[in-house]
């Protein structure tokens, strides 16, 4: 049994075979630094944390860099319209990053670089570009020749001839750049400094470096000429990485990374949720309002990494329902654990079968719908035990068993960054500040209390009472299932 990964590269699913053995070097594309984070952020960010916890998870020892892109057109407009500068404002929503993913249990990367601080390591790449005849200076800006590079297309799949019959339209001849281009698919290593901007002395003058260059820059700073792992969002494909791997590889003569991986974006409507587009809703909106940070780590985790998740009030419910249901099962522990005698000291390892489970699934590039099935199932075990006690004062399974039910599902959830304690300080956080208790999601508790009820008006012939808890629960989200054996039911 062991992992396999969807490479981007190759179109194909493949065994997961590191440069070193034991040993993942991971570097993901992080946030452009010029606003609040939305939902399409938090998804990359949770997608990348739990891809890095996993393989902790599977014995791997993870070396995970994240970068802020700090220099940039888009955080200079905002220094203008903020009338500030770009490092007041890269440090304001730098700072913001950091609170936003505490709130979402996102664990903290080993290293940030960013590009300011990288400066030496980008001008080192361009000029070695520069000296093998991959680069040219043009006016103070330095220009990457694309077609020097006889793999460029390969991540992305796209033929310079392709790119040249679709961009002949919308060339724009006068632009001043396109001027300086030998050919329209080159792209700028480094820009000529502008009246008022920031900018760094540079063997080409003084200036600033160009997107792209700097993820090369840092990825061979801090992680070496061969990683194992290059993350980013679907929408970096092209020509983000392509060009990333243009400039690394024509420089060191190796492949930039072993593996590539994308994940899917985060849509409304149909659309892409974006800072540029304005349809978006930040992590900080969504949690004020009182939507559980946890339900939002498991709206991400129920869709297979690559596919794209609708936003939308009603993917929140669903994920809110689900959460608690998982968190019943976690709580468990903390409920009954006494009760059911449990001694601290005298810990159970979890389940060997459930945890096999886990990790068979997860292994699948890493499927982690799959693998929830399985927290879901311990989940919905024990929180029926959990109200068989509640009613009944008994329970079904031996206490011994049930701990470690409960203790293989705290342990599994971790991986996954799912935790009902960091969900306690949330709520309480949320709650002072919006007055919101979430009050609308039923316990299982009260779900049961509800069946019974049911019953009750069923055993008196009262249908219309009995069909109204009916339509009350699936309203919330409850379905429930009549059987000879009487009602089960679940979260839809
Ligand atoms: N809607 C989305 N769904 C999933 N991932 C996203 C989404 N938007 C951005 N990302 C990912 O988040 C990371 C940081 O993105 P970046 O700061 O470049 O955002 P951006 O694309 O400039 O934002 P925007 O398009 O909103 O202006 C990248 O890896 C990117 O692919
Ligand atoms: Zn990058």
């Amino acid at each position: 049994m062991s992992l396999s990964v969807y490479n981007s590269l190759t179109r194909r699913q493949e065994a997961f075979e590191t440069v070193e053995p034991g040993k993942v070097k991971m570097y993901y594309c992080g946030v452009t630094v010029y606003d609040y984070c939305h939902l399409g952020h938090a998804r990359a960010c949770i997608v990348w944390d739990v891809v890095r916890r996993y393989l902790d998870f599977r014995g791997y020892q993870v070396r995970y860099v994240q970068n802020f892109t700090d220099i940039d057109d888009k955080i200079l407009n905002r220094a203008r319209k903020e009338d500030s500068s770009m490092k007041a404002v890269a440090e304001k929503y730098i700072d913001a990053y950091f609170e936003d993913m505490a709130r979402l249990n996102v664990k903290e990367a080993d290293e940030y670089p960013r590009a300011t601080h990288t400066m030496n390591g980008i001008q080192r790449l361009i000029h070695d570009l520069e000296h093998k005849g991959y680069a040219y200076p043009s006016e103070g800006d330095v220009y990457y020749a694309v077609r020097q590079f006889s793999d460029y297309g390969k991540l992305s799949g796209r033929k310079l001839e392709d790119l040249q019959a679709g961009a002949s339209e919308r060339v724009d001849v006068k632009n001043t750049e396109y001027q300086k281009k030998k050919d329209p698919f080159d792209f700028a290593l480094w820009k000529a400094a502008k009246e008022g901007e920031p900018a760094w002395e540079s063997p080409w003058g003084k200036g600033r470096p160009g997107w792209h260059i700097e993820c090369s820059a840092m990825v061979r700073d801090r992680l070496g000429d061969t990683i194992d792992i290059h993350a980013g969002g679907e929408d970096l494909i092209f020509p983000h990485h392509e060009n990333e791997i243009a400039q690394s590889e024509a420089v060191t003569g190796q492949d930039l990374s072993r593996y590539w991986m994308h994940n899917g974006m985060v849509k409304v409507n149909g659309e892409k949720m974006s800072k540029s587009l304005g349809n978006f809703i930040t992590i900080r909106e969504l949690l004020d309002k009182g939507v559980d940070s946890m339900a939002l780590r498991l709206l991400v985790l129920q869709t297979q990494y690559r596919k794209p998740i609708d936003f939308s009030d009603r993917a929140i419910a669903g994920a809110t329902n689900g959460w608690h249901t998982l968190k019943e099962g976690l709580i468990f522990g903390e409920r009954y654990g006494k009760k059911l005698g449990w001694k601290e000291e005298n810990t159970s390892s979890p389940i060997s079968e459930a945890v096999e489970r886990f990790k068979e699934t997860v292994d699948n590039d890493f499927n982690f719908p799959g693998g929830l099935v399985i927290l879901f199932e311990l989940a919905k075990d024990l929180g029926r035990e959990g109200n068989i006690i509640v009613h009944e004062g008994k329970t079904l399974t031996a206490s011994e068993k049930l701990k470690q039910q409960w203790q293989t599902l705290v342990t599994l959830a971790g991986v996954l960054g799912l935790e009902a304690e960091s969900v306690a300080t949330t709520n309480e956080v949320n709650n002072t500040e919006s007055g919101n208790n979430n009050s609308n999601v039923l316990s299982d508790a009260d779900i049961e209390e509800l069946i019974q009820r049911r019953k009750e008006a069923r055993t008196a012939k009262d249908f219309a009472q009995a069909d109204r808890i009916r339509d009350q629960l699936q309203a919330q989200g409850v379905a429930l299932i009549d059987s000879k054996e009487g009602t089960r039911w679940h979260r839809s």
